[in-house]
C-alpha cells in the first residue's frame, strides 16, 4: 500500500499506517467482499480529522461511500479517536483491476421476503398500554431503519405478540421498498444455516448472505444463540458489519439480554445499546379490543358481552385469546346457533379455566373487600350511598354468579326478595350505560373467577 502524502499530526501515526491497520481490522472479521475494494484506495494522508483516500473515480468514490463509509468511519475512530472520518480525492491511477468483483445491481424482491407472514402487519396489531413503546418503537424503525433505536430489542411473555411486531416491520420495510433486503429468521434457523455453512465450506456465502445482501436483520427469539458458543462469534460479528453500516437490526427474545444464560457480555451489552422494549400481559380492556378487532377480521359478529366473557376467562396471553375465538367462529358457521355467552361458555368449556364454584357468602367477602367494607355492613339495615352500591352489586352478582333464588339471596342480606330484585334490575342497566360500574363488576367477576 502506497503513501503518497502522508502529513500527519506528530501524535498520529502516518495514513499509510493507519490505513493498514484498519484494512487488518476489517479482514480479521471476515469481509474479503469488502476489501476487494477498499485494497484499491491508496491512503492519501490525514487532514483534520479525516483520513483521505485516493479514489479512481467519481462513480468508484459513491459507491465505496454508500456501501462502506459507516464502516470504515467505526474501524477509524476506534483504532484512532481522534479521526473520525474518511474523506476521498480522485487520483490518476492504474484503472481498477479487472478483478474487482462488479457494484452488485441491486434487486427489486418481487417476492416477500421468505418466511415472511403477510397476516402480520400494523394495521392487524392492536396498540395497547401493554405493549404501546414496543409498538410505536417498531413503526420508527420500520419507517427509517437503521436510524431509529438500533438495535431494536424487544422482549416478553410466550403468545404476547413479538413476532407479529418483527414480521410487521420487515413486511413494511418490503412493502414500501421492495429494494431493501431484509432477511428474518429465528437464532436457531440462523445457528443451523451457519452450522451447515461450516460443514459444507460455504462461510464466504452465508456471510455475504448476513453482511452484505442484507439491509435489515430481524432475528426471532435471538435466547436461543446464548447456549451457542461459535455461532455467537459469529453472529457478533455480523452484528457489528450490519450496525456500522447503518442497517436495522431487530431482536425479539422472552428474556432481558442480562438474563439470557451463556450470551456473552459484548452481545448483551450491544443488545442493550438501541432501545430495549418490554411487551407485558395485555389488560382486561386490551383483551377486549383485541377480541373485537380480530373478529372484525375474521367476520365474525361479537356481540360485547361475549367479547367481556372471553376476556374475563383467558386471561394469559394474546395467542389465547385468539385460539378461543377461532374455535368460536367456527363453530358458530358450523351450527348457525347465535354467539350468546351461553354459547361461548358451551364452545370453550374445555379451554376456559376450571370453574370455582362462588357461592353468595364468597361474593359478599370479595365484594366487601373490593369497596374496603365489612362483610356486616353489607347487611346492616344503612341507607349510606356508597354502602347500598356495595350492597347492591352484591346483590346483582350472587344472583349472576350462583344459582340462589330471590328469596335465598334476600336471606343472606337480611332483606325482603323484591330489595334483590330491585338491585339486580338497577345494575343490569347501570352496566349498560355506566362505564365505571362496567368495569367494577368484570374486576369483581374475574376475582371471582365465575361465569
Ligand atoms: N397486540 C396484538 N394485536 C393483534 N394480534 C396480536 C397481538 N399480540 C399478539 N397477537 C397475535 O397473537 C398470536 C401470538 O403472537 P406472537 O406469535 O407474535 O407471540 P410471541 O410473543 O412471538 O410468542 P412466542 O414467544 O411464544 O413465540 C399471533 O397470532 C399474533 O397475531
Amino acid at each position: 500500500m502506497n503513501a503518497l502524502a502522508t502529513q500527519a499530526p506528530p501524535s498520529l501515526p502516518s495514513a499509510g499506517v493507519i490505513w493498514t491497520r484498519t484494512l487488518e481490522a476489517i479482514r480479521q472479521e471476515g469481509l474479503h467482499y469488502a476489501l476487494t475494494w477498499l485494497e484499491r484506495m491508496p491512503p492519501l494522508e490525514v487532514r483534520e480529522n479525516a483520513l483521505v483516500l485516493g479514489v479512481p473515480d467519481r462513480f468508484f468514490r459513491d459507491w465505496v461511500d454508500d456501501h462502506y463509509r459507516a464502516m470504515l468511519e467505526t474501524h477509524l475512530s476506534r483504532l484512532e479517536p481522534s479521526l473520525g472520518r474518511v474523506a476521498y480525492e480522485v487520483v490518476a491511477g492504474p484503472p481498477p483491476s479487472a478483478n474487482l468483483p462488479p457494484a452488485p445491481t441491486v434487486k427489486v424482491n418481487s417476492a416477500r421476503p421468505s418466511r415472511l407472514n403477510a397476516r402480520f402487519t400494523f394495521d392487524t396489531y392492536v396498540v395497547a398500554d401493554s405493549n404501546q413503546l414496543p409498538a410505536a418503537a417498531a413503526q420508527a424503525v420500520a419507517h427509517r431503519p437503521g436510524h431509529n433505536y438500533n438495535p431494536l430489542y424487544i422482549y416478553g411473555g410466550t403468545g404476547l405478540g413479538k413476532t407479529h411486531l418483527l414480521q410487521a416491520v420487515g413486511n413494511h420495510i418490503w412493502e414500501k421498498d421492495p429494494t431493501q433486503r431484509v432477511v428474518y429468521l429465528s437464532s436457531e434457523q440462523f445457528t443451523n444455516e451457519y452450522v451447515e455453512s461450516v460443514r459444507e465450506h460455504r462461510m464466504t456465502d452465508f456471510r455475504r448472505k448476513f453482511r452484505e445482501e442484507c439491509d435489515v436483520l430481524l432475528i426471532d427469539d435471538i435466547q436461543f444463540l446464548g447456549k451457542r458458543e461459535e455461532t455467537q462469534k459469529e453472529f457478533f460479528y455480523t452484528f457489528e458489519t450490519l450496525f456500522s453500516l447503518n442497517k436495522a437490526i431487530v431482536l425479539t427474545s422472552d428474556m432481558v439480554p442480562a438474563e439470557v444464560p451463556g450470551m456473552e457480555d459484548r452481545l448483551r451489552s450491544r443488545f442493550a445499546m438501541g432501545l430495549m422494549a418490554d411487551i407485558r400481559e395485555p389488560s382486561y380492556e386490551t383483551r377486549v379490543a383485541i377480541l373485537q378487532k380480530k373478529a372484525e377480521q375474521e367476520g365474525l359478529n361479537l356481540p360485547d358481552p361475549v367479547a367481556h366473557f372471553i376476556a374475563r376467562h383467558v386471561q394469559k396471553n394474546v395467542r389465547e385469546l385468539e385460539g378461543a375465538l377461532v374455535k368460536l367462529s367456527a363453530m358458530h358457521s358450523l351450527t348457525r346457533q347465535p354467539v350468546t355467552e351461553e354459547f361461548a361458555a358451551q364452545v370453550l368449556r374445555d379451554i376456559l379455566p376450571a370453574q370455582r364454584a362462588v357461592d353468595v357468602e364468597a361474593i359478599q367477602r370479595e365484594v366487601a373487600r373490593f369497596y374496603k367494607l365489612t362483610v356486616e355492613a353489607l347487611k346492616e339495615d344503612r341507607r349510606h350511598k356508597a354502602l347500598a352500591h356495595a350492597r347492591q352489586v352484591a346483590m346483582y352478582l350472587s344472583r349472576k354468579l350462583t344459582k340462589s333464588s330471590f328469596p335465598e339471596i334476600a336471606s343472606r342480606f337480611n332483606k325482603d326478595h323484591s330489595t334483590v330484585i330491585s338491585a339486580v334490575r338497577k345494575m343490569e342497566g347501570l352496566r349498560e350505560t355506566d362505564p365505571s360500574v362496567h368495569r367494577d363488576l368484570s374486576e369483581l367477576e374475574t376475582k371471582l373467577g365465575g361465569m
